[in-house]
């Protein structure tokens, strides 16, 4: 089988999109002067969907969501050439001639989102080629449903995030993660206000559920210092990017302080990985696929980090992170975002495809009987998108 044609699209969504409330959540602009819009680097409304077609006429389907269209640049002008004619069998070697011919301005950030991309088309290729859901290429099933948690809960006011968290209750989940509103530049008034959600959230859901607590790396060193042993009583399974990504012996200094701390969804391949782990940065993992390099990279970090026993849960829904984390018993549970309007953009993969699996009760399967990703393009409904071929 060889690889035919790679083909880009990056669709920009112009459909109806609800504005973020106040303090809605911290992020590293957080710590700029400028006023304005602070959230502008964390929204992200287009996605990149990228097609690799083979002679014997099937299609695998990756994507991207971090700017797409300087991921969609790189793939047309960079990577394309070095898969055209190629085996997608030979993904291993593949993922390596992506990396060394790119290493010079790719390795962490668009360059290997973009690699993602096409690895990820490559896996869901080799599945359809077999017949088999990628799960079964990776290790096969090690759960027999995925459980997930609920992940929104933006910062909000507090009766409006303890009636959203009874609604996860109802619908039977027993994990959901809540982001903070309020930062360093927010004094002890702000950190009362994220001590006051956290406590209204036990209120609501008690201590038999586990409840995550998410910065998106808005606070600074000192800050998460001071707030761990604030939030320590109320038992989080985890403080999320407490701080920005580089940082990674503030991660370790954190991590040695009472409350598992958890990250690397902005951090990148097996390298970046073996960093966090070897210095006890995090307690849990969460790359996420379509930035860490893809499939074939994202299970190489599994084994390593089970060699370490950090547990992985893999940054977001999005069926190539649920066939990771079917395979592997190191990955115990899912991010599930609940579908609900556009805000910020993590939702727009709802829009752009269709076969992601419902939750029910708080966990998700995915079929046995489903070759490749199981995911197919929108087509007939991508109406409030622009769509850059
Ligand atoms: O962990 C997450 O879900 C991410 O950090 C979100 O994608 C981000 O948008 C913050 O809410
Ligand atoms: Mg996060």
């Amino acid at each position: 089988m060889k690889i035919t044609k790679v083909r880009t699209r990056v669709l920009q969504w112009n459909g109806k999109t609800v504005p973020p409330q106040a303090n809605f959540c911290t992020n590293a602009s957080d710590a700029l002067y400028e006023r304005g819009d602070a959230m502008g680097s964390f929204r992200f409304h287009e996605w990149l969907v990228c097609e690799i077609e083979t002679d014997d006429g099937l299609v695998g389907i990756g994507n991207a969501a971090l700017a797409p269209q300087l991921a969609k640049q790189a793939i047309d002008l960079y990577l394309a050439p070095l898969v055209i004619g190629e085996d997608p069998f030979d993904y291993a070697y593949l993922w390596e001639k992506m990396y060394r011919r790119t290493l010079a301005w790719g390795r962490k950030g668009v360059g290997m989102t973009a690699i993602s991309a096409v690895d990820i088309a490559l896996w869901d290729l080799m599945g359809k080629a077999t017949g088999k859901p990628v799960f079964k290429l990776l290790g096969g099933r090690t759960k027999e449903r995925i459980p997930v948690y609920a992940s929104k809960l933006y910062s909000d006011r507090i009766e409006v995030m303890q009636a959203e968290a009874q609604s996860y209750v109802d619908q039977g989940f027993s994990m959901m993660k809540m982001r903070f509103g309020w930062g360093p530049k927010d004094g002890p008034a702000g950190m009362r206000e994220n001590i006051k959600r956290v406590e209204a959230l036990r209120e609501v859901i008690g201590y038999d559920c586990d409840l995550m607590l998410e910065c998106y790396m808005g606070w600074s060193l000192e800050y998460a210092k001071r707030m761990i042993p604030r939030l320590a009583p109320y038992d989080p399974r985890w403080l999320e990017e407490p701080v920005i990504a580089d940082d990674m012996h503030g991660y370790a200094e954190l991590n040695a302080m009472g409350i598992p701390i958890s990250g690397g969804e902005h951090e990148y391949t097996l390298f970046g990985f073996r960093q966090l782990l070897d210095l006890g940065a995090v307690s849990v993992i969460q790359y996420d696929t379509n930035r860490v390099g893809g499939i074939t990279a994202a299970q190489k970090i599994n084994a390593l980090a089970e060699a370490y026993q950090v547990p992985v849960v893999p940054h977001a829904g999005q069926m190539h992170n649920y066939h990771l984390t079917m395979a592997n018993v190191n990955c115990p549970i899912s991010e599930f975002f609940p579908v609900h309007d556009v805000e910020i953009g993590n939702e727009l993969f709802y829009y752009v495809f269709r076969g992601d699996p419902e939750p029910e009760n708080g966990f998700i399967d995915l079929a046995d009987d489903k070759p490749g990703l199981g995911l197919e393009i929108a087509e007939d409904s991508l109406g409030d998108f622009t769509v850059i071929e």
